[in-house]
C-alpha cells in the first residue's frame, strides 16, 4: 500500500534507534553533532579587557574638556600581564588591546587622541575622556554558568570557538555511523571498466550516494558494494554489511521486476520491512525496514532521480534524526511559473531558485525528462514537494523546498 510522503517519514522515524556518543577532541568536531550542553566557566570577557591601543587613565582627572592637560607615563601594560596600579592621580600606564585594566584607571585615551613629549602625555583641549570608555566590561558579554550551545547542535566555526573559549578541549557529540552502499543489477560495470557492452551501464547511483553523504558531514566510514542479480550474491554481501554497517543503503532492485530481489532476501535476513511505496514521483517503489540489531536498511528505487531524490526527502532526516540534531527550520520557496501534475502522487519537482527581485525566493521548475535522467539534476538546487491532492499549482503558490546538500 502506497503511503503520503508525511506519513512514510513517519513510519521511518518511529524505527529509527538513537546512535550513540561519543568524547571528540575539539579541533576535530566541526560539523558533528553535539550531545552535551556548553556553559559559561568564567563570565565572558573574563576581566575588563582594553580595546584601543592608548593610556589607560582615571577619567576623575581629565573632566574639564575645555583645557590640555598633562599626565606622566608609568609604565607599560601588555596584553597577557597581570594588572598594574596607577600610584596617584595624575598619572597614566600605556596599555595595549587586550591587556587588563589596571587598578585605579577606569578609562583608555587611544593614541590618535594624543600627544606625547617623553613621559608627558598630553591631551588636547576638546577631546572628551568618559569612565569605561574603550573598554570590554567583564561579563558583559555573558555571566558564568550561561548555556552558550545546546545539544542537538552541529558544530561550526561559531560553536568551536565558544567551546575553545570555555576550555572545552573534548565534546561529547554523536556517532557517525558507518554506511554500506549497495549498487544492485547485473547491468552495471564500474566507472573505470576498459569496456562499456551497449547492453551495460556505468554505476552512477552509489557514486552520488557517496559524495551527497560525505558532503553532508553526517556520516562515518563509507564502503561502495555491487550485487549482481544473483541471490547467493546478495545474501551473503547483504548479511556481511548487516552485521558491520550502522547503515545500509540499496539502490535498485526493489520495484516489480522478477531479479528485483532485495525485498525477498531482506526479509529472509531477519530484516523486519515497515515501508514499500510512497505515493509520490520519483521514488515510489522505496523501501524501509530495521534489522535485528536496529540497523535501519533503506532500498531506494534504482532510478538515478529516485534515488538522489529518496536520499534527500528520507535518509538525510533520518541521519539527523538519529544524530539527535535539531532539524533544519523548514524552506520555502515560491513557484515562479505554473507547473501541472495530473497523476495522484506528490510530485518531486527539481527546482532552481533564484531572488525573485521583491525580497524573496522564487522556485524555476527544473522538470526532469523521465527518473532515469540523472543530468536532468545539474544546475538544479533542490526540489520542492508538490502534493498529491492538487494537479494544478499556480505561480506564486509557497512549497516546502528540500535543498541538496
Ligand atoms: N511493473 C512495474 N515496474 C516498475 C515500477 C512499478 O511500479 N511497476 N516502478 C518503476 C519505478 S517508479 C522505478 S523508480 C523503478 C525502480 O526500480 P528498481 O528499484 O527495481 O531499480 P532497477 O530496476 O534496478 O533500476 C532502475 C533503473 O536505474 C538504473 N540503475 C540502477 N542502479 C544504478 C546505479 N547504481 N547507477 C546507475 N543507474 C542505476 C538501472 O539500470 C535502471 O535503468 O522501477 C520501475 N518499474
Ligand atoms: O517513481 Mo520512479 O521513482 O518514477 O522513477
Amino acid at each position: 500500500m502506497l503511503v503520503t510522503p508525511a506519513a512514510a517519514t513517519e513510519l521511518i522515524t518511529t524505527h529509527l534507534a538513537a546512535l550513540p556518543s561519543e568524547d571528540c577532541p575539539l579541533a576535530a568536531a566541526h560539523g558533528r553533532v553535539l550531545r552535551q550542553t556548553i556553559t559559561a566557566d568564567r563570565p565572558l570577557p573574563p576581566f575588563d579587557r582594553i580595546t584601543m591601543d592608548g593610556f589607560a587613565v582615571r577619567s576623575a582627572d581629565l573632566t574639564d574638556s575645555s583645557v590640555e592637560r598633562r599626565l606622566r607615563c608609568t609604565g607599560f601594560q601588555a596584553a597577557g600581564m597581570m594588572a598594574q596600579t596607577l600610584a596617584a592621580s595624575g598619572l597614566c600606564i600605556e596599555v595595549a588591546t587586550g591587556a587588563v585594566l589596571p587598578n585605579g584607571t577606569d578609562a583608555v585615551i587611544p593614541y590618535e587622541e594624543t600627544e606625547r613629549d617623553g613621559e608627558t602625555i598630553i591631551i588636547p583641549a576638546g577631546a572628551v575622556c568618559e569612565s569605561g570608555q574603550s573598554l570590554h566590561r567583564t561579563g558583559s558579554d555573558v555571566a558564568t554558568g550561561t548555556t552558550l550551545v545546546a545539544p542537538g547542535t552541529r558544530l561550526s566555526g561559531r560553536e568551536i570557538a565558544v567551546a575553545a573559549t570555555v576550555g572545552a578541549a573534548q565534546l561529547r557529540v554523536a556517532v557517525r555511523p558507518s554506511v554500506a552502499i549497495l549498487a544492485t543489477g547485473d547491468e552495471l560495470v564500474e566507472v573505470d571498466a576498459p569496456h562499456v557492452g551497449p547492453h551495460q551501464i556505468r554505476r552512477s547511483n552509489d557514486y552520488a550516494l557517496r559524495a551527497a553523504l560525505l558532503q553532508s558531514g553526517l556520516t562515518g566510514r563509507i564502503e561502495r558494494f555491487h550485487l549482481r542479480d544473483h541471490r547467493p550474491e546478495i545474501d551473503a554481501t547483504l548479511r556481511r554489511v548487516l552485521a558491520e554497517f550502522d547503515l545500509v543503503l540499496l539502490t535498485g532492485g526493489v520495484s516489480k521486476g522478477k531479479l528485483d530481489h532485495i525485498p525477498k532476501a531482506l526479509a529472509e535476513l531477519g530484516v523486519t520491512n515497515h515501508l514499500h511505496g510512497v505515493a509520490q514521483r520519483p521514488g515510489k517503489p522505496l523501501w524501509f525496514g530495521t534489522s535485528s540489531r536496529r540497523t535501519p536498511v533503506f532500498a531506494l528505487p534504482g532510478n538515478p532521480v529516485s534515488t538522489y531524490t529518496c536520499l534527500h526527502r528520507y535518509v538525510l532526516p533520518a541521519l539527523r534524526h538519529q544524530l539527535g540534531a535539531t532539524p533544519p527550520p523548514p524552506e520555502t520557496v515560491r513557484l515562479a511559473e505554473p507547473f501541472r501534475f495530473a497523476k495522484p502522487l506528490a510530485f518531486m519537482l527539481p527546482v532552481q531558485v533564484r531572488d525573485d527581485g521583491a525580497g524573496g525566493r522564487a522556485a524555476h521548475p527544473a522538470p526532469f525528462n523521465t527518473s532515469g535522467d540523472l543530468g536532468g539534476l545539474l544546475g538544479t538546487d533542490g526540489f520542492v514537494e508538490l502534493p498529491a491532492e492538487a494537479t494544478d499549482f499556480a505561480a506564486g503558490d509557497t512549497f516546502t523546498f528540500w535543498r541538496w546538500t
